[in-house]
């Protein structure tokens, strides 16, 4: 040491003193900024003190000291300059269905959190437009704020955890999990409303979503794919020939309805009366012409430009694609071959495509799925003679609700105190103690308590009595908190067989019992 002047013992004690002046400067700031007697040259001092904190802590993560990174602990907010956009402290990583959604706007009623409104999708479809890009999808937060982000899709992204990892080691991670059977139900449900209804040839598969298709096969046919049996159109009086219950009918006017013995549409000739209910029924009758019953007048079908010879108001016309309407000089509902725009609107237009095909024009979907069943389940062994479904787990609804995959994945990555596991349950029965536990988890104070939650009963869930975007009570959008399809209870039975076991191994990694049945 005599030799190294800078290493003797007086050197030695005047850094330390120096340190300590230095601590004291920054202690001295904070209860001054506090305080709320601070100056722009506070500003920057406390700005440049917490981002040398910071480095300093992942310095000395990296050196191996267990450092506690929990700089976020609850804080008055102090106003250090403008709100910046900041990358996310903590995430809402999934898992889809499960009430993230519920999640992530309890949360926002938490004055030190802001958090982007809708799914970014960084760690799994932009991860190459760069950690600025990600910036700026956030939202703008003052010093102390946390700022969270939520897609549930980072669950299931193999990418995901390493690429969060890179992003921040000591980020926080939230994940909502629910018995899984529900999730499935609930993750059905939702594709349900949005897939689509096409018509193709029977044993087609649909070729957007490559799952089989609602048939029209003949009186008695099972279903070519999935051995059901499928919508039919028999004759009248006949019954279905596989489900023995009638079916739509058309019969003659003033027929009954050879099973249920009610009345049935019927298209008679303008005048008459419905024979059995004798009420005046639809007619079709000559422009001009008054229903001969009513007295009023009738739709008519007159050539385009002509009035209506009672009304003389316009009538329906059809005209030629582009063809304006005669009378109004409004364009007119026109039938022109897939693909084509409307001439006159330069909008799609209604189109009759072949089965399989997409709208030309729009590329959406229209409504219909196989039921439930049908999809989970695959009837295809036989046990001892007794037929035996098997669950299809590559079925996505199915797939994501083995927990124990991903969460194997993520705590390769992160330390299991990084990661807190939320009920999707407890969010609904009792949000303010799960919220509780969310608060504790971020390091905020406890602000989110029972007083900002009622129970919708319509809705048949909790609701906030206002939040940051809404002075009112309200609950979470239509598309939340849906009512579910039936399910057959041998199929739910044969589903909680399946992941019984996952749930086990979900249990153990997890060090939680979430006790789904
Ligand atoms: N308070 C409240 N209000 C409405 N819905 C609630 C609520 N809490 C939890 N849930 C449940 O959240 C389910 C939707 O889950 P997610 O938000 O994770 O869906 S998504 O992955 O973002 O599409 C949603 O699923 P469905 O019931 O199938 O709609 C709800 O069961």
């Amino acid at each position: 040491m005599k030799w190294i002047p800078a290493f003797s013992k007086r050197t030695m004690f005047i850094y330390f003193i120096l340190l300590c002046l230095l601590y004291l400067l920054y202690a001295l700031n904070t209860c001054l900024v506090d305080e709320r007697k601070f100056n722009i040259k506070h500003i920057f001092l406390k700005q440049h003190i917490s981002t040398y904190k910071n480095t300093a802590i992942r310095l000395a993560t990296l050196l191996g000291f267990g450092v506690s990174s929990d700089v976020n602990k609850y804080r008055r907010l102090r106003p250090s300059g403008a709100p910046r956009r900041r990358l996310p402290d903590a995430l809402i990583i999934g898992v889809k269905k499960c009430g993230t959604r519920a999640l992530l706007e309890f949360l926002r009623l938490h004055p030190d959190v802001r958090a982007a409104g809708s799914e970014v999708h960084f760690f799994d479809k932009f991860y190459h437009k760069g950690f600025e890009w990600y910036r700026q999808r956030m939202p703008a937060t003052l010093e102390g704020q946390l700022t969270m982000e939520k897609t549930p899709s980072y669950w299931v992204t193999r990418s995901a955890p390493r690429r969060v990892h890179a992003m921040n080691p000591a980020v926080r991670l939230l994940a909502v999990v629910r018995d899984p059977v529900t999730r499935a139900v609930s993750d059905y449900t939702q594709s349900a409303r949005r897939s689509v209804t096409t018509r193709s040839r029977p044993g087609e598969l649909h070729p957007v979503t490559r799952r089989s298709v609602t048939t029209r096969s003949r009186p008695g046919e099972l279903h070519p794919v999935t051995r059901r049996s499928v919508t039919t159109r028999s004759r009248p009086g006949e019954l279905h020939p596989v489900t023995r219950r009638s079916v739509t009918t058309r019969s003659r006017p003033g027929e009954l309805h050879p099973v249920t013995r009610r009345s049935v549409t019927t298209r008679s000739r303008p005048g008459e009366l419905h024979p059995v209910t004798r009420r005046s029924v639809t007619t079709r009758s000559r422009p001009g012409e008054l229903h001969p019953v009513t007295r009023r007048s009738v739709t008519t079908r007159s050539r385009p430009g002509e009035l209506h010879p009672v009304t003389r108001r316009s009538v329906t016309t059809r005209s030629r694609p582009g063809e304006l309407h005669p009378v109004t000089r409004r364009s007119v509902t026109t039938r022109s071959r897939p693909g084509e725009l409307h001439p006159v609107t330069r909008r799609s237009v209604t189109t009759r495509s072949r089965p399989g095909e997409l709208h030309p024009v729009t590329r959406r979907k229209r409504p219909s799925l196989p039921r439930f069943e049908q999809l989970a389940l695959v009837n295809s062994t036989h046990n001892w003679g007794v037929p035996w479904s098997i669950v299809d787990a590559t079925w996505g609804p199915v797939r994501l609700g083995v927990y124990a995959r991903p969460l194997r994945r993520w705590l390769r990555r992160f330390p299991r105190r990084r990661l807190l596991l939320v009920s999707g349950e407890r969010l609904v029965a009792d949000p303010a103690a799960e919220m509780a536990r969310v608060q504790e988890f971020l390091g905020l104070k406890k602000v989110i308590t029972e007083k900002h939650f009622y129970f919708n009963s319509t809705k048949g869930f909790p609701c906030l009595l206002k939040s940051e975007t809404s002075p009112t009570p309200h609950c979470l959008g239509k598309t939340k908190g849906r009512s579910h399809p039936h399910i057959d209870p041998s199929a739910i039975e044969r589903l909680r067989e399946f992941y019984r076991p996952y749930n086990e191994r979900f249990y153990e990694l997890s060090g939680i019992n979430f006790g789904w049945p």
